[in-house]
Formats: C-alpha cells, structure tokens, sequence
C-alpha cells in the first residue's frame, strides 16, 4: 500500500508534537541536533505516537535546515541531522505499517523580507535532497506562514519527486492567510500546483480550525489534512505551556473528519495521549465524501474615509511654500513650555508642527498626546512622527488605529534611531517593520486594511511623509531610497537639515526628477559646542570651516551665539527659497523664539517674492 492508496479510502492518523513535548521534558535547545546526541529519546517519541495510534509519522526535521540550524552553530550538521532523523523514524515504524514523512518547515514568519526567496530556494533543495535521498514515503511542508514561500518550495519539490507531498500552512486568523489570501484560494493554488495533500498546522487550536475547514470545498484532487495545536498557549513562568484535553481533542477530530480531512495529526501542544484519543474516536470510521460549505457571512463593508481636517501637505507644498515646524515633546513631565510654544508658531503663520517620536531614542511624552492636544485645542495640525523601533507589529497597528481615530492624519513613516544611542542603549529596537513596509502598512490602512488584509470597517485618511538624509556619502543611494518610498506610497519627503548651500544645490539637482515634494530641512545652531557636536558627531552632517569659524567667534556669549545661527539659517532659507517650495524647520531644545523667527523671516521673504510678482504684472 502506499500512502495515498490508503487516504483514497481511510483516515489516517497523524502524530503529535515533537518540539513542544521534548521541551515538556525539560529540553530547550535544538530539538533536531537531539538526532545525533540523543537519538532514543526521538526514537521514543515516535514509538510513543505508533503505540498511540499513529499511521503516519514525521521525521524530527523541521527545523533541519542551513538558515535555522545556523542559530545553534550547527550549520555544519544538516546533512547527519537529517539523514540520522529519516533512519530514527524507519526504525521506530518497522513492522509496524507506519508511513515515515520528511518534514521541512517554513522560514519565514510574518516578516515576508526577512528571507528572499534565492535564500530560501537554497535552504529548501539542501534539506530535500537530503531527506529524498533517505527515502522518506512522503513529504511533510509545515507551518508555512507565508503561500508565496510555500508555493515556491513546492513547485521546487514536485518537480524532484513523485513521493505524496503534503502542504500544511498556519493561519493568520479563521479562514484567511497572513496576506489577506483566503484558506480556500490558498489551498486551491497548492492543489494546482501538485499538492497530493492540503492543509493546516500549528499556531491555531482545534475551534480556529474547524471553523476555517467549515468554509473550505472538498478539494478535486487532493486530501484535505489538519494538524491543529492541543489550545492557545499561556506564558506560565515564562515558559509557554499549552493546554491538555485530549477528551476535547478526540470531539475535534470528530468534527475534522466530517469537514472532510483524512490526514488527522496533532501540532503543538499534543503529545500521545491526545493522538490517542483521537485515533480511538475516529476508529472504523470512513471519510466523509460530500459535505456542505458553510457561507462566510459578508464581512463589514469598508466605509470610505472620513473628511480631513486639513488638506494634505503634499498638496500644499506642490502648489505654494509652504512652511512646518518641529517641535519635539518634552523629555520631562509637563507642557506649558513646549504649549507656549506651539502657540507662538500658530500665531508666526505655520502649516503644521512636527512631533518627534522619541527622537535620538530616548523618551518623551508620547508625541500623539501631546500632538492631539495641540490639534484639538489650538487647532494647530500635527504632524505625528511613527518609528517601527518602539513598536512591534501589534503596537503599530494599533497606534495607527489611534491615530484615526484622534484625527491625527499627518504622518511621518521613519525607521527610527536605534535604541543604542539613546538613554536606554539596552532597550529592544523591535524593528518588526523597516520604514518601507510602515509606509505600505499606512496606505493599505488608507485601503481600509490591515496588515493581513483583514477590513479595519473603515478606510483610514494618513498623509505619509518619509525622511530624506542627503547627509551620507553617496547621495545617488539615498535618492535611489527616496524612489522605493515613493513606490511605497509615501505622498512627499521632509529632510534632515542640511548645512550647506553647495549641498542644497545638489538635493536639488538628484532629487528634482521625483514625483513628489520635498520639505527641506533647517536646524538654527545655538552655540560653538552645538555646531561642533553636529559637526563631529552626528553622522553625515559636515559644517564649513566658516559657519564652525563665525560660531566659534560668538564663544559663550549667547545673545551673539543666537543671532549667528539665526544669520547662519537665514542664508541657509536664501538658498533654498528658490530651489524647494517646502521649508522644515527644527527647533533645537524647546527655544521656539528661533523658529518663531526664522517662520517670519520666511513669510516676509514669501510677501517680498509676492509683491514683486504683482509688480511685474
Ligand atoms: C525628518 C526626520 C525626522 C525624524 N524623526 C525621528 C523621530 O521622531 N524619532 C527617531 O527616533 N528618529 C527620527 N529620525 C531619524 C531617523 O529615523 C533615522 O535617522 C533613520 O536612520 C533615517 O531615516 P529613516 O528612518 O527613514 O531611514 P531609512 O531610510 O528607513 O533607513 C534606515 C537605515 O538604512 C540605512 N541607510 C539609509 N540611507 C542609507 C544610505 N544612503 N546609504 C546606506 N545606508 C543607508 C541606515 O542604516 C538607516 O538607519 C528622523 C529623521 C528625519 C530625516
Ligand atoms: N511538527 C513540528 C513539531 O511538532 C513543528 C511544529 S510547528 C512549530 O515539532
Ligand atoms: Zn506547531
């Protein structure tokens, strides 16, 4: 008998969890280099399922392979680890008509540019040809999280081998994949692809299961399979445990079969005993042949988004100078300062003030409050700047949810400085996201969803900035970035300040093919010791000899200080008033006085440009 004989006809029996049960038993480590250093302990699990009631087993691979054996050092040992893995699961299935599968896991998790696909292709054909080589009776692809991975492997697979191939992928919520693909059109394309067997493991428990089966045809060709978690896992003592019941296990795999399935197993979680409920519940039963899909009931129609408040900047600044200043959050409890100084801006004529999000990594008042106070009281805009640094990717899409909901619209998409330069070098740099996908994340928003695809019931209203560092050695490169966010969807840039009017010629020159606008940004020096801490600490940033020269002049008298940096950043607004119609400034250290009059410099400039236009007519 081979084993898709067998499923044309029976319900075949899965096994259980490898990793979580040698974890239960005290292992925390690489569970697939237990093949060479303790092979009786594996051969022991797998006894354990046979014993059960397993028909089919898995070999202790799924993590077998370069990329994942290479975090343990062990990369050197993927060819014994799997190879001794296939002859561990043989001897434990001799004589006992027990089908031994090759498992290969997934890599990527929901981070789809973690990997490309070239790394993974190469991974896979290690790890297969392995497996292929021992004689598996068939292969097991699991926990595929991502259906592009999934389908890349299998199509490398089917067309090494003929043996059954069976695709398991997890699943984002019910019945839909990471990407937004609902279960069915997934499967439907793994079917086409040459899948013998399709279906679903780990990250779910039976109740997400069966409620996505429910929704899914029998396929044409292939089998169905289900390999659900024993429950949701809970954090005890930092250790993640899931929960027994077989009793509930066994009801399950009851309900599995009449959703079709005829390869039943168990992924984390399960141990013997529930296999053995479960192969005792389903005992003598045949598969079922027809079954009723339940329709999934219309999913809340996406409402279109709500009015702005203010129109978009991009469309502003295409049009008109246009003129936003950054004034970051305190670093210390309480706003009257930094609300004096909101209220200054407003009153000189700004279009909106930015606020940093923990600017130089280290924390402030959250940018959204104190931004939504400004909004709401002073009907001044806020422009919220959002890092993927501080959250991950729950807390984003959460954040951005409160955002909308605040009616804060204007945003700025930035990686964020990394934690190590800030007050807490320690603290986690999530980085879930790199500034290109938290500017696809925000515009998919606008789309009315989710990161999966999942409807948010209403579309969201974001202006998407991106940063723009001309301060790096190739520009070229820096500008090739712009092009990708701008591919991205980001609706115009903001700069880091620049210093120089040389400099200011050449953003223009590199960047004016670009479709969108560009705000360039001006930071007023206020002291020797802060132009040469620009100057040779900050990354990129060159001051000239001169402006270092006139700084250096004014010493520590800090009335001359503040009127140089004021000199210095109005030749700096001179040169770039003709080249760029947007103008950021940044105010150092709360001292709004300087933006303050820096933005009526630039609006009597803009009066004088003006009239003398109305002149000439
Ligand atoms: C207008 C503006 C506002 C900012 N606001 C904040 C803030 O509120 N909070 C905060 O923490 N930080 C802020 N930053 C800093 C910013 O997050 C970091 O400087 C970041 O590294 C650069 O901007 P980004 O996030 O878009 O980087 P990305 O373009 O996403 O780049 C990320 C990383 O890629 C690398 N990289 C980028 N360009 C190049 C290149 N040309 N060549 C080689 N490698 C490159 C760098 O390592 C960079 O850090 C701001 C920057 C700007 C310009
Ligand atoms: N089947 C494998 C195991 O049980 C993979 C589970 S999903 C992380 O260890
Ligand atoms: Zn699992």
């Amino acid at each position: 008998m081979t084993l898709l004989n067998d499923l044309q006809n029976k319900i075949l029996i899965g096994d259980g969890a490898m990793g979580t049960l040698l974890y239960s038993h005290g292992v925390d480590r690489c569970f697939e280099e237990l093949n060479l250093s303790k092979p009786d302990e594996i051969l022991n699990v797998h006894k354990a399922y046979i014993a059960a009631g397993a028909d089919v087993i898995q070999t202790n691979t799924y993590g077998a392979n370069y990329i994942k054996l290479s975090r343990y050092g062990l990369e050197d040992e993927v060819r014994a680890i799997n190879r001794t893995a296939v002859q561990i699961a043989k001897k434990a299935a001799a004589g006992n008509d027990t089908y031994v599968l090759g498992t290969i896991g997934g890599i990527r998790a929901f981070k789809k540019n973690a990997y490309s696909l070239e790394d993974i292709k190469r991974n896979f054909r290690e790890q297969l040809y392995l497996l292929l080589s021992e004689e598996v009776d068939g292969l097991l692809l699991e926990t595929y999280y991502d259906l592009e991975e999934i389908k890349t492997v299998l199509e490398i697979a089917r067309k090494e081998t003929n043996i059954p191939i069976i695709t398991n992928i997890s699943l984002h919520e019910i019945g839909v994949l990471q990407d937004g693909t609902p279960l069915h059109e997934g499967l439907s394309q793994l079917e086409a692809l040459g899948a013998d067997v399709v279906g679903l493991n780990c990250r779910l428990g039976p109740y997400h299961m069966l409620s996505s089966l429910e929704e899914i045809p029998l396929p044409d060709k292939a089998y169905l399979s289900v390999y659900p978690n024993s429950s949701l896992p809970t954090l005890e003592e930092g250790r993640l445990v899931y929960g027994s019941g077989e009793k509930y296990f066994a009801e399950s795999a009851l309900a599995f079969r009449n959703q079709g399935a005829r390869l039943i197993g168990g992924c984390c979680g399960t141990t013997p005993l529930h296999i053995e409920a479960m192969a005792a519940a389903l005992k003598g039963l045949a598969p079922v042949t027809e079954k009723k899909v339940k329709i999934r009931k219309e999913e809340i129609s996406v409402t279109a988004a709500a009015e702005r408040k203010y129109p978009p900047l991009q469309e502003i600044v295409s049009e008109k100078r246009s003129l936003i200043v950054e004034l970051d959050p305190p670093k210390k409890l309480g706003i009257d300062k930094f609300l004096k100084g909101a209220k200054a801006l407003q009153a000189a004529g700004i279009d909106a003030l930015t606020l940093a999000d923990n600017s130089l990594a280290s924390p402030r008042i959250s940018n959204v409050a104190v931004g939504s106070i400004v909004q709401q009281t002073l009907g001044l805009r806020s422009l919220i700047h959002i890092t993927c640094r501080d959250r991950n990717l729950i807390g984003l899409q959460s954040h951005l949810m409160g955002l909308h909901t605040l009616g804060l619209t204007d945003v700025l998409a930035i990686t964020g400085d990394p934690s190590k330069i800030g007050d807490f070098p320690g603290a986690t740099s999530v980085y879930d996201l790199s500034s290109f996908d938290l500017i696809s994340l925000i515009k998919q928003f606008n789309d009315g969803l989710s990161y999966s695809g999942k409807p948010l019931g209403e579309k969201t209203n974001f202006s998407v900035a991106a940063a723009f560092n001309p301060n790096v050695k190739y520009l070229d490169k820096a500008v090739k970035r712009l092009e990708k966010k701008i591919a991205c969807g980001a609706d115009y840039f903001i700069s880091q300040p620049i210093y120089s009017e040389k400099q200011l010629i050449d953003v223009y020159e590199e960047t004016k093919h670009l479709t969108v606008p560009i705000y360039i940004g001006i930071m007023p020096l206020t002291s020797s010791r802060n132009a040469e801490f620009i100057h040779n600490e900050i990354p990129g940033i060159i001051l000239s000899d001169s402006i270092r020269e006139r700084m250096a002049k004014a010493g520590d008298n800090r009335e001359k200080a503040y009127q140089e940096g004021l000199a210095i950043a109005k030749r700096l607004i001179d040169a770039a008033f003709d080249l760029f119609n947007g103008i950021y400034l940044i105010t150092p250290f709360l001292n709004y006085e300087l933006t303050v009059e820096l933005t009526n410099y630039i609006h009597k400039k803009q009066t004088e440009v003006n009239e003398r236009k109305i002149t000439h007519v």
